[in-house]
C-alpha cells in the first residue's frame, strides 16, 4: 500500500458519518421511492476511493475470495472483509444504515411485511447475529477486461435488510470503460424493466436488495429487483459492496 492510502485510512473518519448526514436524504429518499436507487454523489474522496482498493491484494483484510466464474455468477473476482472492518467502512456502514432504515421500514409497511428495522445498525446486526447471521458482508470487488457480474440478489440468510449501497472506486473512461451497474425490475405478469445507472468515482448507488413497493392502480404491488455490472471493456475497475445485514 502507498503511504497516502495509508494515512487515508487511518486518518479517523467522525467527518464521514457527518458528510452522509449532510447528503440530500428527502431527495435520495424520493428517487429510492420511485425509482428503487438513487444516486449518492461523491460518497467517498478520489484519496478513500484509492485506499480502499489499493486493500485488494492484502489478505489480512479479508475472511474469502471468490472467483465468480467458478460459481456461475459471471467473470471477475471479489472478496468479502473480515471483522473488524476497515475504519473507513466500518463508520460508513452505520451511517449509511441510520438513513435507509427509516425507507426499509416504510417500503416494509407498504408490502404487508411485519418486519422492522431498528434505527441503530449495531442492534440489527445483532439480530442477524443470534440468528446465526454472523459473517461479515462488505466486499470488495476486482474486474478486468472481459470480466461481468451477473444479475443477483444479495441474500445470505432469513434476515435481509432490504436496501444495499455499491460504491465506484474507479474513474470510468480513465481507468476503465464499459462496466456499467445494471439493475433489472421484474414486475408481476409485466416483462423486465432495466437500469443503468451512471457512477462517476466516489459516487455510490442505493438500491433495493430483492423487492420494493411499486404504487398501481389497484394497489400496491411487489416487484422483484436484481443487479449486476455489464462487460468491462477495458482497464481495471474496483467496487465497494455494502451489505447491511451479515451472513450464515
Ligand atoms: O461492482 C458493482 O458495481 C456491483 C457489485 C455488487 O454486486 C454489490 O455490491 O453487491
Ligand atoms: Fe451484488
Amino acid at each position: 500500500m502507498t503511504m497516502t492510502a495509508r494515512k487515508s485510512l487511518q486518518k479517523p473518519f467522525a467527518d464521514l458519518a457527518a458528510h452522509v448526514d449532510a447528503l440530500d436524504w428527502p431527495q435520495i429518499t424520493a428517487e429510492l421511492d420511485s425509482q428503487g436507487c438513487a444516486v449518492l454523489k461523491n460518497l467517498l474522496t478520489p484519496e478513500q476511493c484509492r485506499a480502499v482498493a489499493a486493500l485488494y491484494p492484502d489478505d489480512a483484510h479479508f475472511r474469502s475470495r471468490i472467483v465468480m466464474g467458478r460459481h456461475g455468477f459471471g467473470r471477475g473476482e471479489y472478496k468479502y472483509f473480515s471483522y473488524p472492518l476497515p475504519d473507513l467502512i466500518a463508520q460508513l456502514r452505520p451511517a449509511l444504515y441510520g438513513h435507509l432504515q427509516a425507507v426499509a421500514n416504510r417500503w416494509n409497511e407498504a408490502m404487508g411485511i411485519e418486519i422492522r428495522y431498528p434505527t441503530a445498525h449495531a442492534a440489527f446486526l445483532k439480530r442477524c447475529h443470534e440468528a446465526g447471521q454472523a459473517r461479515p458482508t462488505p466486499l470488495l470487488l476486482q474486474y478486468e477486461a472481459g470480466d461481468y457480474n451477473c444479475l443477483h440478489q444479495d441474500l445470505y440468510g432469513e434476515h435481509v435488510f432490504p436496501l444495499q449501497v455499491a460504491i465506484l472506486l474507479s474513474e470510468p473512461g480513465r481507468d476503465f470503460t464499459g462496466g456499467e451497474f445494471v439493475l433489472t425490475e421484474q414486475r408481476p405478469r409485466m416483462q423486465s424493466r432495466a437500469e443503468v445507472v451512471p457512477l462517476m468515482q466516489g459516487d455510490a448507488v442505493a438500491f433495493a436488495v430483492h423487492h420494493r413497493p411499486v404504487q398501481g392502480t389497484r394497489g400496491t404491488y411487489r416487484v422483484n429487483l436484481r443487479h449486476g455490472v455489464s462487460r468491462i471493456r477495458s482497464g481495471q475497475r474496483h467496487t465497494l459492496g455494502v451489505i447491511f445485514h451479515d451472513a450464515k
